[in-house]
């Protein structure tokens, strides 16, 4: 009989942002050849598992009635992965509590099917090891990986290879989240197509940017975010023009689309210069709502560790 702790767990896990998104070809397994460096940002959402007697997701929260809660949701997937790594049956009740935007280029759904690896380790009293669980998570999705991970972290391959990068002090960020959403393959296919047509500059290696981390320091930063996505995304949703320039004209030093967008960042100072900013920019009408979020922060992580 395999043991589980007969109470819920519970898992906060973060959004992330590319602070640098560099994509290479298409490769001839469809996926992109990345360069990317990611923060985990203090957006995040909440995971209660416990044992059931069928597998069940609920999901609450922000646009919570768009999310899948059937094998479409990748934290069901995750389930799967887990049951079969550790011979569990799987039937679990899942809790979402939605704080990250879906489907807005924040990796809401990577972050849920990260959450549910560290839950049901601990639910399940298993310890899977390191490689054992980031081979789980690059199987999911590319993003999985950095969710497990989080802080700031340079990603290559399809973005599921991290290298820790080393990061002083606090990012502070203004976050606009748009009306919609935009797929993620959509906005790759639209760069693709874009790049037949005209001659688009590809992001070079970031190291200036790793040293504005390493530094801590925004003023150094703001020049060197850098998302080639960024033009794709304009273009399948043209209003983000007037988003991204309306936070620089709220006075951020810095905007930018994040990852596959439409979610817009934008980097200020420090967190008073972000509470101005964010009240600025939520005056101006250009998105349906504004957060503020600082980073980085860690990955998937239990709530209460004495479960
Ligand atoms: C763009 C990024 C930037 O971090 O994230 P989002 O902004 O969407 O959150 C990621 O590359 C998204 O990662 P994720 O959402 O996990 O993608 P996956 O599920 O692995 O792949 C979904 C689809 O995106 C495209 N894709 C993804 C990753 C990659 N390196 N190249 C790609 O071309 C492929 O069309 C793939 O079928
Ligand atoms: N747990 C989940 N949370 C949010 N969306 C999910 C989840 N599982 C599957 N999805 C699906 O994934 C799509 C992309 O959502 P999300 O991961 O939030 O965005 P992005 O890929 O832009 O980071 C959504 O439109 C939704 O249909």
């Amino acid at each position: 009989m395999l043991s589980v702790v007969p109470r819920p767990v519970t898992v906060r896990v973060p959004a992330k942002i590319n602070l640098h998104l560099g994509v290479g070809d298409l490769r001839d397994d469809g996926y992109h050849e990345l360069e990317t460096v990611f923060q985990a940002v203090s957006l995040t959402d909440e995971i209660s598992i416990v044992s059931a007697d069928a597998r069940s997701i609920t999901v609450r929260g922000d646009n919570a009635a768009v999310v899948p809660t059937d094998h479409r949701n990748l934290a069901w997937a995750a389930v799967d992965a887990m049951a079969a790594v550790t011979g569990h049956s799987g039937e679990v009740a899942i809790e979402i509590t939605k704080g990250i935007p879906v489907a807005g280029g924040m990796a809401g759904g990577s972050a849920d099917a990260a959450a549910v690896l560290v839950g049901l380790a601990r639910l399940w009293r298993v310890e899977p090891t390191r490689d054992e669980m980031y081979a789980m998570a690059a199987d999911l999705g590319s993003d999985v990986s950095f969710s497990l991970h989080g802080g700031t972290a340079l990603g290559s391959g399809r973005g599921e290879n991290l290298m820790s990068v080393l990061s002083r002090g606090e990012f502070h960020w203004v976050i606009a989240i748009a009306g919609g959403g935009l797929s993620t393959p959509d906005v790759y296919r639209e760069l693709d197509s874009l790049r037949r047509n005209e001659s688009l500059s590809r992001a070079s290696h970031p190291d200036e940017l790793m040293q504005a981390l390493a530094a801590g320091d925004p003023r150094r930063l703001a020049p060197l975010l850098r998302n080639d996505l960024q033009p794709a995304a304009v273009s399948l949703m043209p209003p983000l023009r007037r988003t991204l320039r309306a936070g620089t004209d709220a006075g951020a030093i810095a905007g930018i689309v994040s990852g596959s967008g439409p979610t817009c960042v934008f980097l200020c100072t420090d967190s008073d210069h972000a509470v101005d900013v964010a009240a600025e920019l939520s005056g101006a009408g250009v998105c349906r709502s504004v957060r503020i979020a600082s980073g980085p922060v860690p990955g998937a992580r239990l709530v209460d560790d004495d479960q």
